[in-house]
């Protein structure tokens, strides 16, 4: 097991005029042991972060650090860290068992060692009664408790993860979710898993990265990152449906915006003049959209509670221990 450290680590495609800069400048410390998910929207350089670590692709600048190696010239296959992809990458002519041993068999491992290990990743994920099955004959969600089992057997310092559950269908990945959590509190395995989905990044995550663009929004525990989002586009990307961001609701200071979690609008006899545009269940609860001026407020409501009609009039009001407020030019926290 082992530290992760990224110090001011930078990533252009291509040189020169025409070069494409992707990661502008990130730290992160990552404590031996703890596991941290990279999350945020398409395209923000989570995998290129990733694959810089796992040495698939060059760091532009910046330094990456394994436990007390800086590893930026470190061949992928010396770094000693295993990657988990969402395209299990599976050897489809192999049983389950070799596509677990075939990475020991390539280092040198005895036969004994190689059963030994097998079995004990076997037992964690439950594969056993499947090792002399095909890749065919799995479930998706068994052909990446295989991949995981892959990973595990080579005990490496780290554990890295692109998306590795996406490929998997709502249950699966749920039930997938939970199995990640008990294997990182049996092994301890420091773990830097990659993400777009915000429910997966929370419900993971030791501490999450938000990215953005290249660059980190926040670093923080989920919730810090929840409760204390530190900019605009962390609030905005963390929650579901989003924070309310309101430019224009009188109380509102010139040059600020004002933050509100749908859960945290109390419908009332006082606050902001509001009328009905669109109401949603979601199950336990209801979301009401109402129109307030030019905006749109979104506030969370139990099921059970009476159903407004369309362009009913309704008074809303933010709970003030739960506004943030976020300037309005830079998109930085002022709470
Ligand atoms: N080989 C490449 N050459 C040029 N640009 C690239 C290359 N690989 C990735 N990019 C660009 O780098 C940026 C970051 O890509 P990356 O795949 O890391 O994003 P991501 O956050 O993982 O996205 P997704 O969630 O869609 O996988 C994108 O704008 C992408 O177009």
């Amino acid at each position: 097991m082992a530290t992760l450290a990224l110090n001011q680590v930078k990533k252009s495609y291509g040189i020169g005029p025409g070069a494409l800069q992707v990661i502008h400048g990130v730290d992160a410390q990552i404590a031996d042991g703890e596991f941290v998910v990279i999350v945020g929207p398409s395209g923000c350089g989570k995998s290129t972060l990733l694959r810089m670590v796992a040495g698939l692709e060059s760091i532009t600048s910046g330094t990456i650090q394994i436990g007390e190696r800086v590893v930026n010239n470190v061949q992928p296959a010396e770094r000693d860290i295993a990657m988990v992809f969402q395209n299990y990458a599976l050897y489809p002519h192999m049983s389950v068992f070799d596509n677990m041993a075939y990475g020991l068999r390539i280092r040198g491992l005895t036969a004994p060692q190689i059963r030994a290990r097998v079995d004990a990743a076997a037992r964690i994920l439950e594969l056993a009664p499947l090792l002399e099955r095909k890749p065919s004959q799995l479930s998706g969600g068994q052909r990446q408790r295989v991949a995981m089992g892959r990973a595990i057997v080579r005990q490496p310092q780290a554990f890295l993860f692109d998306e590795p559950l996406s490929n998997l269908d709502a249950k699966l990945r749920a039930q997938t979710r939970l199995e990640i959590q008990k294997l990182h509190r049996e092994l301890g395995i420091t773990s830097l898993f990659v993400t777009h989905d915000q429910v997966e990044a929370m419900t993971l995550a030791q501490r999450m990265l938000v990215m953005n663009a290249g660059r980190v929004e926040q670093f923080g525990t989920p919730e810090e990152v929840y409760e204390r989002p530190a900019s605009l586009f962390v609030a905005g990307f963390m929650g579901a449906p989003p924070m309310n961001l309101l430019r224009h609701a009188s109380g509102v200071r010139p040059g600020t915006v004002l933050g509100i979690r749908p859960e945290h609008l109390v419908i009332g006899d006082s606050g902001w003049d509001t009328v009905v545009d669109s109401v949603e269940l979601l199950g336990a609860e209801r979301l009401i959209h109402a129109r307030l001026g030019d905006e749109l407020l979104t506030i969370r409501v139990s099921a059970q509670r009476a159903i407004p009609d369309l362009g009913q009039a309704l008074r809303v009001q933010p709970q003030p221990e739960f506004i943030h407020t976020f300037d309005a030019a830079t998109g930085l926290s002022r709470s």
